[in-house]
């Protein structure tokens, strides 16, 4: 099969417990929760989305014929050496194209593999690094995984409640946006009452990086 991707790049992992890390970053095109139009986010079912995915004209993008030459791809964009090769594969939702072709490949091309989830599909088997982000009014079936990154605050969303998933690292990051000042004390305040909590920001956004 072919996949969509709307960018791809070198930077720093800037989110969650892996954060500071030298990732290749694979972005899909296309979300289940969004279709990534502006008019339409008042009304999708995830409304507080940062990251246009729309398309593949991004850095790095393309239609990709299959799961070798998009490996391929990532390869290049991590350049010379063998030592932590990391990708980090996020969307939109990665779930709708990643397959075992693709993790085949990444991983033979000696990867370490890491996913960004809204968890509503489950995750490809052979995965290295599982994050599932929740949202509001979704059914979460990826239950387990490394991380979960609650974004906060979210109404509809109890804290205690995801407590009982299957998760080595419970992280809340701050929502981005207009209030992302009432945000940042928001998250702060869940990880004082809260101990299981550490605070991720989005460190790539405060050294410019993307
Ligand atoms: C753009 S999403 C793509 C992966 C997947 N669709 C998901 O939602 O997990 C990547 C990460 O950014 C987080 N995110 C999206 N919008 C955000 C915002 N406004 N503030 C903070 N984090 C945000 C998501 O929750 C997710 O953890
Ligand atoms: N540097 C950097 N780190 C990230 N971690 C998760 C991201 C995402 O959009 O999935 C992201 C991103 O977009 N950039
Ligand atoms: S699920 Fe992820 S990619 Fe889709 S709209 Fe929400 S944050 Fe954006
Ligand atoms: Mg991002």
């Amino acid at each position: 099969m072919s996949y969509a991707v709307k960018e791809a790049f070198l930077t720093l992992q800037g989110e969650g417990a892996q954060s500071g890390s030298r990732a290749v970053f694979l972005r899909f095109a296309g979300c289940n929760l969004w279709s990534g139009r502006e008019e339409d986010r008042a009304s999708a079912q995830c409304r507080f989305c940062d990251t246009d995915f729309v398309g593949m004209d991004g850095e790095g993008g393309g239609r990709f014929a299959d799961a070798a030459t998009l490996a391929d791809h990532v390869e290049r964009l991590w350049g010379q050496g063998a030592e932590r090769r990391l990708v980090v594969i996020t969307g939109g939702e990665p779930m709708l194209q990643l397959d075992s072709g693709l993790v085949e490949a990444l991983h033979a091309r000696g990867f370490r593999i890491a996913m960004e989830s809204n968890g509503t599909l489950p995750a490809a088997a052979g995965l290295d690094w599982l994050c599932v982000s929740p949202k509001a009014g979704t059914e979460v079936v990826q239950r387990a995984g490394d991380e979960l990154k609650l974004v906060w605050p979210q109404p509809g969303i109890d804290p205690e409640a995801l407590e009982r998933w299957d998760f080595a690292h419970f992280l809340v990051q701050p929502m981005d946006g207009a209030d992302r000042a009432a945000a940042l004390d928001a998250a702060i305040a869940l990880v004082m009452e809260r101990p299981r909590w550490r605070l991720s920001l989005q460190a790539h956004k405060v050294v410019g990086l993307p």
